[in-house]
């Protein structure tokens, strides 16, 4: 039985039949330009806008299909928080890259001026976030059409009423043509993305990859809900026939979109979810899948997006008859595919389901050692959570261009202004109260390392997962693994029992064993910072060093 929620969020202004004026002036907000302002325009116009000022191109079958030149990936480096009076004891500096108030401010004065320059801007006001006790009011002004279309895709779409008298609480001034400075603005090159959180406002310049407005948004949510009690978490969420929902943590590409769009199961989200005392929410209102490689069998809902209206194609090649081939990476290995909740049969109306009864931690391990599924105590999840081992996939950044072992806390360091143990201490918190089970999936190699094994196959994480899920798995034998102590079942129906014990999968054993070792080392030099920040079950739930 389908699990329904009342039918709060979900909004038709995805399909508002007629531009929407904006409630609070640009004026208003201190940006004087002469502009032509096109407000609040849906997905159909601003498709529209996007082909007639060629920005982009139509495939056969209805998606915009764009390109974003040389920035195809999130360009982590060039991504700075001003340091002022908002910020100085509230963000984690080790992680965040400052700039200093007065680059800011000259920077800032570029970006009014080359706003006062151009012809005409896209201007949308947003929800970040989907409860509304919690929900922050976004402003996005964009010059490109395009990527208008993407950012009210992604974020949450206000009905015409709460459009009615909106005023922007943070506003998000995105200008790809505009190059940045580095000795007039304190950046590294032309590229840049400066939060502003005492200023509420956000300047993106120099780079076309959409994905940048969307992580800003998930960077002041990050921010601003810790303090109010709901945790922030870079993950993904759905809810199944028991009325039970799960979240799915994961760095980018290693399967949350993937593996949360479940013919069986409900969809809430593919990325970026809060977890309150009443619900787990998401933040938008659209998903963002890679495409590379998409195997109509594997993600059948994410496939028939691709030939859907309203959904945008990002740097996936395109014939002149308008066939794409999902196949083609010479664009960009980080394919990705933009498309409202909408376009996916199942998903949870009001957007929130039920606190999750499974926490699921996704781990693309590039060293082939962790075996497809493992059962963590608490304890063990609190230490892989601040862990967050993985790999970066290749092309979610720039410069990454093979996986890279990573450990990236709360499986979305790039992304969390706060310290860790600020996340970790909510996710503690929530566990306890609720009883969630937490699970560590393998979605990275089996049979060996990159390169000499192979990708963990999705139906095998599938069966795994829907195992675990529909609390099946619980009946199984389990084994303690040796080297990181948490138990991994013998045996699931549908799924072949060799894979269960990565050591029997690799050609050498006792080359597993050095790699594991080494593994663990790692994890043990890594944890080292967290140490102090963690009581002292956690400190025992770490993996011994050989
Ligand atoms: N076992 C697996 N589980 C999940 N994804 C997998 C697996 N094997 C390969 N993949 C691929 O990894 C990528 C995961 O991308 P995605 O789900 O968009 O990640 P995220 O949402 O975490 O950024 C997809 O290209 C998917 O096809
Ligand atoms: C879009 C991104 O998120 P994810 O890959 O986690 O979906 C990103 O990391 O740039
Ligand atoms: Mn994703």
């Amino acid at each position: 039985m389908r699990q329904r929620f009342p039918n709060t969020f979900r909004s038709p202004a995805l399909e508002i039949s007629v531009t929407f004026p904006l409630s609070t002036s640009l004026a208003a907000q201190g940006i004087e330009t002469t502009a032509t302002i096109h407000p609040n325009l849906n997905s159909e116009e601003l498709t529209a806008a996007a082909l007639e000022r060629g920005e982009g191109r139509r495939a056969k079958h209805g998606p915009l299909v764009v390109e974003t030149g040389k920035h195809t990936g999130r360009s982590a480096k060039d991504k700075f928080i001003v340091r002022n009076a908002e910020t100085e004891d509230t963000v984690w500096w080790d992680n965040n890259a400052s700039m200093k108030p007065e680059h800011f401010a000259a920077l800032k004065k570029d970006f009014l001026k080359a706003l006062g320059d151009r012809s005409e801007l896209f201007v949308a006001d947003l929800f970040g976030g989907s409860q509304p006790e919690y929900r922050v009011k976004v402003r996005v002004i964009n010059e490109l059409a395009w990527h208008n279309q993407f950012i009210r895709t992604l974020l949450v779409r206000p009905t015409e009423a709460e459009l009615e008298g909106f005023v922007p609480e943070y506003t998000i001034i995105d200008l790809p043509a505009f190059h940045a400075d580095p000795d007039r603005h304190g950046t590294r090159g032309e590229t840049v993305i400066a939060v502003n959180l005492e200023e509420k406002l956000i300047l993106i310049g120099g780079t076309k990859y959409a994905g940048e407005m969307k992580k800003s948004v998930f960077g002041i949510l990050n921010y601003l809900l810790p303090p109010k009690g709901v945790m922030p978490m870079h993950c993904s969420a759905n809810i199944g026939p028991d009325g039970k929902s799960a979240v799915f943590f994961g760095l980018s590409g290693t399967g949350k979109t993937t593996l949360s769009a479940d013919a069986s199961r409900t969809l809430i989200g593919d990325d970026e979810h809060g977890w309150s005392d009443t619900a787990v929410f998401n933040f938008e209102g659209g998903c963002y899948a890679k495409m590379i490689r998409l195997d109509p069998e594997a993600e059948p809902e994410i496939f028939a997006t691709t030939r859907m209206e309203g959904t945008v194609l990002e740097n996936v090649v395109m014939d002149e008859d308008g066939e794409i081939d999902l196949e083609d990476n010479s664009l960009a290995e980080n394919t990705r595919g933009a498309y409202p909740l909408s376009s996916i049969p199942n998903t949870s109306e009001d957007n929130m389901g039920p606190p999750p009864s499974n926490v699921i931690m996704l781990t693309a391990d590039a060293f082939g050692v962790l075996p497809p599924i493992a059962r963590l105590t608490p304890d063990q999840a609190m230490y892989h959570f601040l862990s967050g081992y993985t790999a970066k996939v290749a092309g979610t950044e720039i410069g990454v261009t093979e996986p890279e072992a990573t450990f990236s806390t709360c499986f979305g360091a790039p992304f969390m202004p706060r310290h860790p143990s600020v996340y970790g201490n909510l996710l503690k918190k929530r566990i306890a109260e609720g009883g969630a089970q937490c699970w560590l999936v393998n979605t990275g190699w089996t049979g060996g390392k990159y390169g000499v094994g192979r990708r963990m196959p999705i139906k095998a994480t599938r069966a795994l997962l829907n195992a675990a899920l529909d609390g099946s798995l619980g009946d199984a034998q389990f084994r303690k693994d040796p080297n990181f102590g948490f138990e991994v079942p013998i045996a699931v129906p549908g799924v072949d029992s060799q894979i269960l014990d990565p050591r029997s999968t690799w050609a050498d054993g006792e080359e597993y064993d050095r790699t594991a070792h080494k593994l663990v080392q790692l994890f043990v030099d890594n944890f080292e910072p967290f140490a102090a920040h963690v009581d002292q079950g956690v400190r025992d739930a770490a993996p011994a060093a050989a």
